[in-house]
Formats: structure tokens, C-alpha cells, sequence
């Protein structure tokens, strides 16, 4: 179950209907799980007041959940994307408290919940994904006390200090406390959780298990790190076809064959750090350290969540900069940088990394971000290419030897950027086959699976100390926990099912 389907329903200019895939590496990460799975996708369309029936899409059962236009805009670019987006990223843009956005919220995580609580076998296991439906694993456990329910947080969890900031902070917590196992995408956002449940709740937390009153007992919920991945081995197929090296060549060309292309592809969203790139972009062609001709920036800023203020905002600024840079150092034949406001096929988007010198991923901060792994997957055959990644999104804690910058520091940004440009040959190739192995290794498969045992074990009662149990720990002055203190040093809660 995740906010979004993996298609999203749009009318095209005759009238007629048509899915297309929808943004974001969620659906790009679960689509590969959900088609190898069975089960049914609960999610939104896209588009306000569908009133669609279930069916099926591409070898995946579709349960669709209606959104009005009021939903749409106090749930979903209200709550979700001004409220908890900018909070769980580190208040990057000031995030908005509402209180008719919280019910709306409130509403439609209920209606998501009522979904799956009607459409679940017996037994069945629910996974529940992302910050739009965080109260869905208690209403679940609630009403269906039978189902296994498994949470996946895709973007960040901040520190307390941030997060206690929410007004509803306690509710959104009991709300993810339903599940039986939470799945972060860093160590660290595992270690907020817990923290901030030991500050609001009266909890016991043993390394990554919260002791959860439960009856006349506790049980147990797991909340760990669980890195998200690609199909690495998909990607890598892809990269290898004929035609996708063609058009990578095909595309160099029609750059005017510059010495070194330069890409970065993002949802245009403020967390991805695409001003403080262009910034230091500029600031090198300034000083004549790249040459307009021989390097070229490639930017695609695909569109994303165009009605929320903050988002428009950032689109007039990023197209003055991209305007002002041309402007001052393109000339008849070269521009700087090729800006592109579109989304675009996962073929499109090999062959551009395939014809990609260098990689800048410079989010300020950012769950995962998979188009870091999918540019290391495309250059698995000819191990070529320099990643320039920042420490601030999850994908630098696997891809180590990444070129590691922090964005706010546009000098250093500057002198990373100038250093992947000149990189010689061996370095590239032993950068690369570094991060080839991680993300082979961990690929979407072993993540979902990994998730899935966890889910299991947990449920089962087993012994979790393989899992992440550390040395137990309660917060400073806090209370012991009623119930759930006995069961701390235990791994096998009273009220655990088996
Ligand atoms: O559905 P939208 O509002 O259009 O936004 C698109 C998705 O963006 C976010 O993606 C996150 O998930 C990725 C995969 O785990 C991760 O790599 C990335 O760092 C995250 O930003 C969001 O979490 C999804 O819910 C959205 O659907
Ligand atoms: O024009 C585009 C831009 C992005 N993507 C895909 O969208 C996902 C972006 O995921 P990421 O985790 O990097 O960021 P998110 O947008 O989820 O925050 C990746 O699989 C990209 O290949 C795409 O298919 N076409």
C-alpha cells in the first residue's frame, strides 16, 4: 500500500485515458517486488474523484482509493508535502501546521486503512509504505489483529529536536508503533525513531526493539535500517542493449560532442540541492576553471507536486539561474547547461547515464536517492564515470567511494566537481567497481526479501537479537515502562503472537 499506484491516470488532449508511470523511486523500487509477489497495490491515481473499480495493470491487482480535490490539497500537498516533507527533511523549506490538514489526513489514512482491512485475507501481510500513511498500521492492527504489517519510511526521519516540532508528534508515533516492524532507509533514521519514542511514550527500546504494551503484556516491534535498491540486474541489462549505447552516442552528439558531460536528474523538489549545484557550476565557469564547449551540464528537473508554493518557487528560481548562466557563457553553438523539465523513460534514462562523465547528486538531504545506484548499474559494463554524491542522502552511507561532498559548502562542491572532471582513468574504474559490488549485493530484491524475513521472524517471536538488539536503553528521568519494562532484557514479549 503506498499513496501513489505505480501508474498515474491522465486524459490525454483527444479525451481518452492513459496510465503512465508515476514519478519517484518509490514506485520504482516496489514495482519489481509487487510483480515477482502476487497481492494486490492499494493506492491513489494521480488524479482527483476517479471512482475506479479494481483491476488489473501490467501482472499487478490495482485496488484504487478515491481522492476528491479537497483531500488532494489539504492530505496530500498539504500535510504530506508541506507539513512532514519539510520537517522529516531537516526544515530545508519552513514546513505549515494545519489543523484541517491533520484531519484530513486523519480521513484518508482511514480510508486507506478500510481498504486493506476489506480487501486482506485472513493471516495476510500488509505492507504499508511512506509518510503519507503512517497512522495505517494502527488502524490495521486495530481492526485486524490477524495481519503481519510491515512499515517502510522512504524519506528521512529527523532528530527530535526537529521532529518534536509537530503538534501531532505522539499520534504519528503510535500510529507507526502498529506496525511489527518499521523499516528505515539509514541507521541514524532508525535511531530518531526510537529516540523520539522514548521522549514521547513511555516505552522501553532495546537497541532496534520497542517494547509495545500489548494486552497483559508487551510485543515486540522491530525498527531498523533496511536500505532501499534498484534491479540493479535489470539496469544493467538495460545498459548493455545495443540501442541504449546508441542513443547514449547519439546523445553526445547532439551536445556538440563536449569533452565531459555532467548529469544530474531529479524531481525539481528543494531537497535535491539543484540551485546549490548550478551555483557552483557557475561559479566554475566564472572563474575559468570548465570551459562552456568542452563541459556540458545535462539537468533534468522532472516536474513534481506543481500546486505547492514552495515548488514554484523553486522552478522560477532554478530556470533564472539556468537562464542567467546560458546567457552569460553560451555561445551560438554551446549552451552550459541543456535544462530539461520532463520525465523520462527508464530507457532514455540509461542512455543518459551511460553518456554521463560525471553524476552530481547533491541533495541537502534525501531518503535514499536511486539515481545514484541506477548510474552505477548502467556503468557496470564499461566501469567509466564518476558519482559525485552528498553525504546527506542515504545512498552515501552504501557508496563509499563516491566522489563525498558536503553541498553547502560550495568551494568544496566546486574543487569535487573540478577533481571528477580530471580523475584519471584507474581511479574512475576502482571507485566504480567498489560500488558495483554494494549495489549487486544489495539490490531491491535483497531489500524487500530482507524486510519480509524480518517481518516474519518478528512476527513469529523469534529471537531477535540477530536483528539489532543492542544493550538496553531508556531515556534520562523517564519512568520505567508499565508492562513493557519486564519484557525489556527479554526477546520474547508476553504478548508477542506466535
Ligand atoms: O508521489 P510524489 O509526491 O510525486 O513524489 C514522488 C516520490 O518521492 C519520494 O521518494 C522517496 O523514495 C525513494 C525510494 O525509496 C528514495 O530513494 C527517495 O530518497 C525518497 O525521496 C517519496 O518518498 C515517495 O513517497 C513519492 O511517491
Ligand atoms: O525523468 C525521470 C526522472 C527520474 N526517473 C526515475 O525516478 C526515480 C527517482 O528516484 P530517487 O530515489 O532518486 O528520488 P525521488 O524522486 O524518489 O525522491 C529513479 O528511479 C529515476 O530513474 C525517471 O524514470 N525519469
Amino acid at each position: 500500500m503506498s499513496n501513489r499506484l505505480p501508474v498515474d491516470r491522465t486524459v490525454g488532449p483527444d479525451g481518452e485515458p492513459t496510465w503512465s508511470p508515476s514519478p519517484g523511486g518509490l514506485v520504482t523500487a516496489l514495482e519489481p517486488v509487487m510483480r515477482s509477489a502476487g497481492g494486490a497495490w492499494v493506492g491513489w491515481g494521480g488524479q482527483p474523484d476517479l471512482g475506479l473499480e479494481p483491476f488489473e495493470h501490467d501482472g499487478i491487482r490495482i485496488i484504487p482509493i478515491d481522492l476528491s480535490e479537497t483531500d488532494i490539497e489539504r492530505y496530500y500537498e498539504g500535510f504530506s508535502n508541506d507539513t512532514l516533507w519539510p520537517l522529516y527533511h531537516d526544515v530545508i523549506a519552513p514546513p505549515s501546521y494545519h489543523r484541517v490538514w491533520w484531519d484530513s489526513y486523519v480521513g484518508v489514512n482511514r480510508r486507506f486503512a478500510d481498504a486493506a482491512i476489506a480487501a486482506a485475507a485472513p493471516d495476510a501481510t500488509v505492507w504499508v509504505q511512506d509518510y503519507q500513511l503512517q497512522l495505517v498500521p494502527r488502524m490495521l492492527r486495530e481492526a485486524r489483529p490477524d495481519l503481519t504489517i510491515g512499515f517502510f519510511n522512504h524519506i528521512p526521519f529527523p532528530a527530535y529536536g526537529i521532529y518534536s516540532q509537530l503538534p501531532w508528534r505522539t499520534q504519528i508515533i503510535e500510529g507507526l508503533l502498529g506496525a511489527d516492524v518499521i523499516g528505515f532507509q539509514r541507521v541514524a533514521d532508525a535511531g530518531n525513531f526510537t529516540r523520539a519514542v522514548r521522549r514521547l511514550l513511555p516505552y522501553s527500546t532495546k537497541g532496534a526493539i520497542v517494547n509495545v504494551p500489548d494486552g497483559d503484556g508487551a510485543r515486540q516491534v522491530l525498527a531498523k535500517a533496511f536500505p532501499i535498491s534498484i534491479d540493479t540486474a535489470g539496469f544493467e541489462e538495460l545498459a548493455q542493449r545495443p540501442e541504449v549505447q546508441a542513443r547514449a552516442a547519439q546523445i553526445r552528439h547532439d551536445l556538440g560532442n563536449p569533452a565531459k558531460i555532467m548529469l544530474g536528474v531529479d524531481r525539481l523538489d528543494y531537497t535535491k540541492g539543484i540551485r546549490h549545484r548550478l551555483k557552483a557550476f557557475g561559479e566554475l565557469l566564472a572563474d575559468g576553471r570548465a570551459d562552456v564547449g568542452d563541459v556540458t551540464l545535462v539537468q533534468v528537473a522532472s516536474p513534481s507536486r506543481e500546486r505547492v508554493e514552495t515548488y514554484r518557487q523553486l522552478r522560477d528560481e532554478v530556470e533564472l539561474t539556468v537562464g542567467r548562466i546560458n546567457g552569460d557563457y553560451g555561445t551560438i553553438s554551446h549552451q552550459p547547461i541543456s535544462y530539461l523539465h520532463h520525465g523520462f523513460p527508464r530507457e532514455e534514462m540509461a542512455a543518459l547515464y551511460l553518456a554521463a562523465d560525471v553524476m552530481l547528486v547533491t541533495a541537502l538531504r534525501d531518503g535514499m536517492n536511486l539515481v545514484a545506484k541506477e548510474y552505477v548499474a548502467a556503468r557496470s559494463g564499461d566501469l567509466d564515470g564518476v558519482l559525485v554524491l552528498s553525504e546527506f542522502a542515504g545512498a552515501a552511507d552504501e557508496l563509499r567511494t563516491a566522489v563525498l561532498i558536503n553541498p553547502h559548502d560550495i568551494a568544496g562542491l566546486k574543487d569535487a566537481i573540478s577533481g571528477a572532471l580530471d580523475m584519471p582513468r584507474e581511479e574512475r574504474r576502482r571507485r566504480m567497481r567498489a560500488m558495483r559490488k554494494r549495489v549487486r549485493e544489495n539490490d531491491v530484491e535483497h531489500w524487500s526479501q530482507t524486510f519480509l524475513d524480518a517481518l516474519r521472524r518478528v512476527r513469529r517471536g523469534d529471537d531477535l537479537s540477530a536483528l539489532g538488539a543492542a544493550p538496553a536503553r531508556r531515556s534520562a528521568g523517564q519512568a520505567p515502562a508499565p508492562r513493557a519494562a519486564a519484557g525489556a532484557a527479554s526477546t520474547t514479549p508476553g504478548g508477542a503472537r506466535g
